[in-house]
């Protein structure tokens, strides 16, 4: 359920700590920047000043929108990485500001994902030894050891963000799983169906097309569970939704009823709809559902009808209801569509 993003909850937490880095490291260069001002060194005044503003830019557009775009998160990582390069190579050693070194991999791997992170990591130490070794130079340090420490606590809290991430992403992907998916069926659920309706009726989706719906329901599924008993009733269920996920696409069919989906597809037009509509039920009508010995044959009616942009949730529900219930009292075993098929 990419669109309803991977884990709605992990994209909350990290814009959250996107906003805060994002003030932190704001005021952190434009205070570097006063300071440098007052050094007379303007060319890197200048760069504190167009990075504060950049990342008090990206908290103020964050608090506003809620939204992070990519270029957002790929400037913050660049300004923290240079705030604490910049730190390290003018600051004498032995006032530890390579410490705040070892912020950068957990930052990396939470940014930009664990293989990336890691790969940003290791790069970015190559620029760290070399600093250390040429300022070992003026200072006494044990320059092998505070490496070999340095390097053991920089990949320690790479690990520790690694392992706690790559869990995180696991055990999120277990709750939208549970959150948005029908346990038999493992269609999308009612749940994920009012996310998917939100989203569409987004004012700043206006300008995409509406998706067209297909309402299916089989006919007279409550003789199948009384002739060959629920449990049989449960596997046809199930086969039938992966039968409509091979005819249209996993992420589009939605189980919101006992025996009645609904399949959203995107960019198509009524009469495109309609045609697809055709092939479900004639692949439906076609197929046997080879059951514990049993050769069962099935029907559905479908009903084809847009979602239109301000349409509340449970009205939208109700005529689509109403679209099905055309196709059952014309007999069962076809589509309608209120308006182009209703002639
Ligand atoms: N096996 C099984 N049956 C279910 C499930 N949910 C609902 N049903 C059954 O689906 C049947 C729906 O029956 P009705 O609403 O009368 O509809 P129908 O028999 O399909 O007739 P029409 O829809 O009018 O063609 C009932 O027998 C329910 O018990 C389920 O999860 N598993």
């Amino acid at each position: 359920m990419h669109s309803i993003q991977t884990d709605i909850q992990l994209v909350k937490t990290k814009a959250a700590l996107h906003k805060y880095l994002s003030l932190t490291t704001g005021l952190i260069a434009l205070a570097f920047s006063v300071v440098n001002i007052y050094l007379q060194q303007y060319d890197i005044a200048c760069l504190d000043t167009v990075l504060g503003t950049l990342n008090l830019y990206f908290f103020w557009s964050a608090k506003r929108t809620g939204l992070v775009k990519p270029w957002h998160i790929n400037c913050l990582l660049l300004s923290i990485t240079a705030i604490a390069f910049y730190t390290f190579s003018i600051v004498d050693l032995r006032a530890g500001t390579s410490y705040w070194l070892l912020i950068l991999p957990p930052i990396y791997c939470i940014f930009s994902g664990p293989k990336k992170g890691l790969a940003y990591s290791v790069l970015v130490l190559i620029p760290i030894f070399y600093l250390f070794i040429t300022k070992s130079d003026t200072e006494n340090l044990f320059l092998y050891r505070s490496l070999l420490n340095f390097s053991g606590a920089y990949f320690l809290t790479y690990t520790i963000c690694y392992l706690y991430e790559v869990q995180y992403i696991k055990n999120s992907n277990v709750l939208h799983h549970m959150a948005y998916k029908d346990s038999l069926t493992n269609a999308r659920n009612r749940h994920a169906l009012e996310i998917f309706f939100r989203e569409s009726n987004n004012p700043g989706n206006s300008e995409a097309q509406q998706p067209q719906l297909l309402i299916l329901d089989i006919d007279y599924f409550k003789k199948i569970n009384d002739k060959f008993g629920h449990e049989i009733g449960d596997i046809i269920l199930t086969e039938l939704s992966q039968l409509i996920q091979k005819h249209t696409s996993k992420e589009n069919v939605y189980r919101i009823g006992g025996e009645e989906f609904l399949i959203t597809l995107k960019n198509t037009t009524p009469i495109e709809a309609c045609d697809m509509a055709e092939i479900l039920r004639e692949a439906i009508e076609g197929h046997v559902f080879e059951v514990e010995s049993n050769a069962i044959k099935i029907t559905v009616s479908i009903g084809v009808s847009e979602l239109k942009q301000g349409m509340s949730f449970n009205v939208f529900l109700r005529n689509a209801d109403k679209n099905l219930y055309h196709a059952k009292n014309q007999g069962r075993n076809i589509v309608h569509h209120d308006e182009l098929l209703a002639s």
